[in-house]
Order: C-alpha cells, then sequence, then structure tokens
C-alpha cells in the first residue's frame, strides 16, 4: 500500500491543479456509450460479468438476521433453477449484521461488505466513525464501504477528508479492503468529483464507490465516466490500480450492461473483474437472472419465480 503523504497546502494546490471536467463532453460520451447494443453472445458474457460484479445490498432500518440470512442464501445460488448462474461479489450490510452474514458466507468466496464511519451522513466524530469500522471487522467484513465528510470537502477542508481516509485505511489494515463513498449527488461539480476521486485515491482508497443510495442523484453514467478516467489515470502516474463502484438506483440489466461498456471504454479491460468493478445494488439481481433466463431458455420467467431482491 502506497499512501502519499501530503502537508496542507501541497493537497491543495494538487487537487486545484487537475485539469477541469468538460461536463458537455462527459455527458455526451457518456449519452454515446450507453447506445451500444451488445450482441447475442456478448449479451450472455456481459450479464454474467454483471452479476458476478454485483454487491447484493440491504441497507434498511428494518433490516434483520432473517432478511440477511435469505440475501445470503441468494447470493450463493442466484437462480434456483441453474447452478452455473454466477454467485455476487458481495454482501453489503450494516455493521450490526455483519456477524449474521459472515457466518452464512463462510468458505463460499463471496465478500462481506460493511457500510461504516456513520454511514450514510458521516456526520460523527472521528473516533466513533473509527469505532464503526472496527466493530465491522471484528464481526468479519473483509470490506468496508466509508463515506467522506462532503461538509468539510464542499468547505474546502481536503486536508481532513484525507486525514480521515487515511485512518480509516490503517484501521482497516490488511483485514478489509477499503471503498471510499464519494456521495457525488451532494458534490454539485464534475470538477468535485475528479477531485474527490483523486483525493480518496491518494489517501489510500482501494475501491472508489459513487453514492450511498441514500442521496438523488446516485450514480450516474457521466459521474461514473470521471471516476473511471481518475482510476485510469492513476494507475499511469501512481503505478497503482483502485476499483470503481457504481452504487444506488441501478435497476435494469440494461443499465448495468450501460456501466460495463462504460468500464471497458474509459477504464480498459483491466476492470471490467469484481476486483476491480462493483456495482452496488439492492433491486438489481432479478432483472439480470431473468434477462439470462430469456436468453438461455428463449422465455421469460417472471420476478415471482426468483426470490425478492433486498
Ligand atoms: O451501495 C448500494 C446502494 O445503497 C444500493 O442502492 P439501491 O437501493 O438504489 O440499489
Amino acid at each position: 500500500m502506497t499512501t502519499v503523504t501530503f502537508t496542507g497546502s501541497d493537497l491543495r494546490s494538487f487537487l486545484d491543479g487537475l485539469p477541469g471536467v468538460d461536463r458537455v463532453g462527459a455527458e455526451a460520451r457518456a449519452g454515446m456509450l450507453a447506445t451500444r447494443s451488445i450482441k447475442t453472445t456478448a449479451k450472455q458474457w456481459a450479464l454474467d460479468l454483471a452479476i458476478s460484479v454485483v454487491d447484493l445490498t440491504t441497507l434498511e432500518g428494518q433490516d434483520t438476521p432473517g432478511k440477511i440470512r435469505a440475501l445470503c442464501a441468494k447470493a450463493k445460488r442466484p437462480d434456483p433453477a441453474d447452478p452455473t448462474a454466477p454467485t455476487v461479489a458481495a454482501i453489503c450490510v450494516y455493521p450490526d449484521l455483519v456477524h449474521v452474514a459472515a457466518a452464512e458466507l463462510q468458505g463460499t468466496g463471496i465478500h462481506v461488505a460493511s457500510v461504516a464511519t456513520a454511514f450514510p451522513s458521516g456526520r460523527s466524530s472521528l473516533e466513533i466513525k473509527l469505532a464503526d469500522v472496527r466493530e465491522a471487522i471484528a464481526a468479519g467484513a473483509d470490506e468496508v464501504d466509508m463515506v467522506i465528510d462532503r461538509g468539510a470537502f464542499l468547505a474546502g477542508d481536503y486536508q481532513l477528508v484525507f486525514d480521515e481516509i487515511v485512518a480509516v485505511r490503517d484501521t482497516c489494515g490488511d483485514a478489509a479492503h477499503l471503498k471510499v463513498i464519494l456521495e457525488t449527488g451532494e458534490l454539485a461539480t464534475l470538477d468535485n468529483v475528479r477531485r474527490a476521486s483523486w483525493l480518496a485515491m491518494l489517501a489510500g482508497a482501494d475501491f472508489i464507490k459513487t453514492s450511498t443510495g441514500k442521496v438523488s442523484p446516485a450514480a450516474t453514467l457521466p459521474v461514473t465516466l470521471v471516476m473511471l478516467e481518475a482510476v485510469r489515470d492513476f494507475r499511469e502516474s501512481h503505478g497503482r490500480q483502485v476499483g470503481v463502484k457504481a452504487a444506488g438506483g441501478i435497476r435494469t440489466a440494461k443499465d448495468a450492461i450501460r456501466y460495463l461498456v462504460l468500464v471497458n471504454e474509459t477504464a480498459g479491460e483491466d476492470w471490467l473483474d469484481p476486483d476491480w468493478f462493483r456495482i452496488g445494488a439492492s433491486s438489481l439481481l432479478n432483472d439480470l437472472l431473468m434477462q439470462r433466463t430469456k436468453l438461455v431458455t428463449g422465455r421469460y420467467s417472471g420476478p415471482d419465480y426468483f426470490t425478492m431482491d433486498a
């Protein structure tokens, strides 16, 4: 892990020196890539890939151990009638339910991700945020999805945001991968999305993630395009590959495939892998499974055929 040490004005001048994003160009390119069609053979491959990059998520106040167990069963065997359907990448839950997911998924290779650091607002002391992270890891999480302090970021206190990410990264150690949620729906501009992406990577993020799913707009193609450019350029300049997670509001197979095309055309095929790209979603998996069944058998199974998404 190479974490770059910055002091005050260095970090600010680096982030402020990043080239501005051509918003019109980014939206046009994302829109153009969204119209790409995929042929049948590639479509089955894309649907399987999409299933394999899902972080199957439930982040509701009404979550229960029973719901987590049901979700884990679905993660392990998404299509009860077809053992060839791939498993998802991870289950994503709140820290107090991590122990349930960890027990259910032990030995499966499916990761246990937990949101932490006072998700989704991030409005707590650093001490409490780190305790949240420690609790999740002690319970068995091997991935931590932290939120940045958007208030500090928007006030221009980049150093505080940077230092918090470094502290969380240190707390994760080798036990957990760190995904840093930028909450792009609150960052106001694509220039800020680019700055926040670089800030998170410089501070040691293993992944940068668009959104909590609790703020609108959540993931969008133009925002994800900017983040994919950032990870591509960061690997070029710093020699370390960082993953991207698009999360929030992605509900159809068609949308998921648009994101995969965007990944391929922006960061490149090295990122077309669950180790480097994820889709965080609570209600996408069933549509992926339905479209997959349609391709394999020529007919749809209704959504009732599959167990409910989160
Ligand atoms: O990280 C994942 C998101 O919280 C899920 O959002 P969603 O419920 O809109 O799919």
